[in-house]
């Protein structure tokens, strides 16, 4: 049995993940927070205030905590899963590099996974992605992800990993244009990034892979969001336990 703690748990998120494991025998939920109160049970799970979550980690010394919140406050759970020793899985997205550094450094302390997309689908678009990149060297490459109208930060968090795996294999790749307008052609050395935002779409990424003559559209799309929150219950799942580290969700699917 795993013991999670579950943050932002009024979100979007936080309600799909709390709604997951209330289906998972594997899985209980120890305690679950929210930063603005909230007075009604989630999946049957009564909601803390987030103040009092280092008292709440002491208490019930969960296994992992899971976070889908914003890059603030999950650098602040992070520092407390330092402190109790906890791990941490996070889906959260928009972190700055110093945020970046600074949650590496937390998993010098505790074991952390973090990924900006838990579905298994785009970690097999990331692979095909990578493939199609080496296969086509000299393709124009633009990539567009939309989103639901309340989703804050731009482009998506998948959408920056999608890039970071494109320039790894196309180091002639030094340009990101976010969105085009004017005069000039596009550039050689530029990959188009093109952030959409409507109604409530789950998320859905395509890379655009153009050459001579032929094209290749690689996308992916979520239907709802039960996919991000059985894949971030499958890595709490697989984190409980482990050493301190920065491990990643292929790891989880490696491992199934
Ligand atoms: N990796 C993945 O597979 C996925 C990642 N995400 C990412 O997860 C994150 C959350 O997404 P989503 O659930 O849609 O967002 P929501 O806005 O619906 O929920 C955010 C939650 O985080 C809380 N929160 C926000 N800021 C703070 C703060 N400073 N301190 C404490 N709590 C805070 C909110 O509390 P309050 O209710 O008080 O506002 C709320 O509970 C985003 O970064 C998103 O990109 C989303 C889907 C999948
Ligand atoms: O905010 C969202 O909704 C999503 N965020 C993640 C991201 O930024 O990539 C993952 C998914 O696309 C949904």
């Amino acid at each position: 049995m795993t013991e999670i703690a579950v943050t932002g748990a009024a979100g979007r998120m936080g309600r799909e993940v709390l709604a997951a494991a209330a289906d998972r025998e594997a899985i209980e939920v120890a305690f679950a927070v929210n930063r603005s109160p909230v007075d009604e049970l989630i999946s049957g799970v009564v909601i803390e205030s987030s103040d009092n979550f280092a008292e709440l980690l002491a208490e019930y010394e969960p296994d992992v905590v899971v976070d889908f919140t914003g890059p603030e406050s999950a650098l602040a759970y992070a520092d407390a899963c330092v402190e109790h020793g906890v791990a941490l899985v996070t889906g959260t997205t928009g972190f700055d590099d110093d945020g970046l550094d600074a949650l590496r450094a937390a998993a010098e302390s505790t074991a952390v996974l973090k990924a900006s997309n838990f579905s298994r689908g785009v970690a097999a678009l990331r692979l095909a992605v990578q493939e199609a990149t080496a296969a086509l060297p000299d393709a124009d490459i633009e990539l567009t992800e939309t989103h639901h109208n309340a989703k804050r930060d731009a482009p998506s968090g998948t959408a920056k990993t999608l890039l970071d795996d494109i320039e790894g294999v196309r180091d002639d790749l030094s340009e990101r244009v976010h969105g085009r307008e004017g005069e000039a052609p596009r550039s050689a050395d530029e990959i188009g990034v093109h952030a959409r935002r409507a109604g409530d779409i789950a998320g859905e990424h395509e890379v655009l892979l153009g050459g001579s003559n032929e094209t290749l559209s690689l996308t992916h799309r979520a239907g709802d969001r039960s996919i991000f929150a059985d894949g971030a219950l499958d890595a709490a799942e697989w984190l409980a336990g482990r050493e301190p580290g920065w491990y990643d969700f292929f790891e989880v699917i490696d491992d199934a």
